[in-house]
């Protein structure tokens, strides 16, 4: 395999690379406040990752590509506008723009193992129909584990040099699954139960888009987008800091990406925008679901704050503007469906809720994140049911924390351990500190 012999090569390199940086272990490189402990770790340099990086002010790069390079360099299926989401794959590991023949190569090693097996198709029939799509999707995953090639080859004694091979297989295979067990969940909760099978013609991403039922080409090309742009953002976010949390235990690829799909599914983080979209569509039936004026806008934006509600799609936890997320995705907007109501509203509010959120004084970014705009590009193409909105996030989210944990196995780094001290302990530190 082309991307198991490029990394083959890679690891001894970066051993060595992390060697140096070993031989740095008594220098200091941050200071802790109390406010950033008891406030959610917000700052603090506590990981390395090497596949993203998230600048407050410019927003994510990918191994060091902006988003508009990415879908500029990375090579793309046919005449289509937007790259194979497996090219990105490659990039995060490798750190390289693959050819187009290396992303074929990868796209036949899935297409092995791209079936979904009866006993996981039971697991899934076998959950009340009443079940929210993320936790059909954590539990299907958490059910493949009993396949892990980690696990069988750490019961047989692997040396903690080769773990990053077992991981590599187990990344593929699952990465290779997960937009069939999606689809199966989309059209068994709400296409009454019929499926439609792979396409072996398609790439990962444009199958995807086929099993869901959405045959437009359009939409293939805004599922790729939205699977690289929603693949990666650093480690610190919950979804990839679980994944490596829970990796860190030497737990298999299978357990930790259930778990960060757990995460994932939290409405503060990847669940916002099924959050946002239910959000704007409640705004224009309030005003008999024609698009709000922005003085109404605004009305509204401040009811939700005086509730005591947050505004999802708005605000970041490292983000200081807009996501270019957000942006790459208006841009797509623009482009197809530029006189769309619910796109003119998404515009509207753009305009209008981050003067708001500052006036109101508490978010310390107000400007919108990738959430406020993926939901009403899902709705025009038909994909109406928010509630799966969270499950496609998942799909793309799980590129990049596959490609971190595998290099986190490259890498041997250890299991996470962070000390804690009780509260009255943590107080008289803070009184004590300078
Ligand atoms: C893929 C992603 O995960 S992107 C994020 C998706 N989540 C959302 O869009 C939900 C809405 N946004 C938020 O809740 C927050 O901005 C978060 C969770 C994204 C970031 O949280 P934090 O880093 O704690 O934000 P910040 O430091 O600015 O919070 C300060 C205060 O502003 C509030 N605030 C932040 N964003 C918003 C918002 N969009 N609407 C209303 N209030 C907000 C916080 O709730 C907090 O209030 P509190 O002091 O009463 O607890
Ligand atoms: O970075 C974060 O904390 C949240 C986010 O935007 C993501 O995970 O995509």
């Amino acid at each position: 395999m082309l991307l198991k012999e490029k990394l083959s090569a890679l690891i001894p390199q970066e051993r060595e690379a992390l060697k140096e940086i070993k031989a740095l272990a008594d220098k200091k490189v941050d200071e802790v406040k109390c406010g950033q402990v008891i406030g959610g770790m917000r700052g603090c340099k506590v990981l390395v990752c090497d596949t993203s990086y998230l600048d407050p002010y410019e927003g994510i790069r990918f191994r060091g590509y902006t988003i508009p390079e990415v879908q500029k360099l990375l090579p793309k299926p046919g005449e289509n506008d937007e790259p194979y989401p497996l090219g990105l794959w490659w990039l995060l590991l490798t750190g390289e723009i693959p050819t187009k023949e290396e992303v074929l190569s990868l796209e036949e090693e899935f297409k092995k193992y791209a079936y979904l097996p009866q006993y996981v198709i039971d697991v899934l029939r076998a959950m009340p129909a009443d079940s929210h799509p993320m936790a059909m999707f954590s539990t299907a995953i958490v059910a493949m584990e009993r396949e892990s090639q980690f696990r069988k080859r750490y019961d047989e004694g692997m040396t903690k040099a080769e773990m990053w091979e077992p991981m590599l297989e187990d990344s593929i295979r699952l990465l290779a699954r997960l937009p069939l067990i999606a689809a199966y969940i989309y059209r068994r909760k709400y296409k009454e139960d019929v499926h439609i099978p792979a396409d072996p013609n398609e790439d990962w991403g444009g199958n995807f888009a086929h099993m869901m039922g959405v045959e437009n080409p359009e939409y293939k090309n805004l599922m790729r987008l939205y699977l690289i742009l929603h693949s990666d953002h650093e480690s610190g976010n919950v979804s990839a800091h679980t994944g490596h949390l829970v990796a860190s235990a030497l737990s298999d690829v299978y357990y930790a990406i259930s778990a960060a799909m757990d995460g994932l599914a939290g409405p503060l983080h990847g669940l916002a925008n099924q959050e946002c979209l239910k959000w704007i569509l409640n705004l224009m039936d309030h005003f008999g679901g024609r698009t709000p004026t922005k003085e109404e806008i605004e009305k509204y934006a401040w009811d939700t704050l005086n509730s005591g509600r947050v505004i999802p799609g708005y605000g970041h936890a490292v983000l200081r503007k807009t996501d270019p997320r957000y942006t790459a995705q208006r841009e797509f907007a623009l482009k197809y469906l530029p006189d769309d109501p619910i796109f003119k509203t998404v515009s509207n509010i753009y305009e209008v809720v981050p003067e708001v959120l500052k006036q109101h004084g508490k978010a310390k970014n107000p400007w919108p994140n990738v959430d406020a705009h993926s939901g009403v590009l899902q709705y025009y193409y038909g994909v109406r049911e928010f509630d799966f909105y969270t499950v496609l996030f998942g799909v793309s989210r799980a590129l990049g924390i596959t490609a971190q944990i595998i290099w986190d196995r490259a890498l041997g780094y250890p299991i996470e351990r962070p000390k804690s001290v009780t509260r009255q302990m943590f107080k008289e530190l803070a009184e004590n500190a300078e």
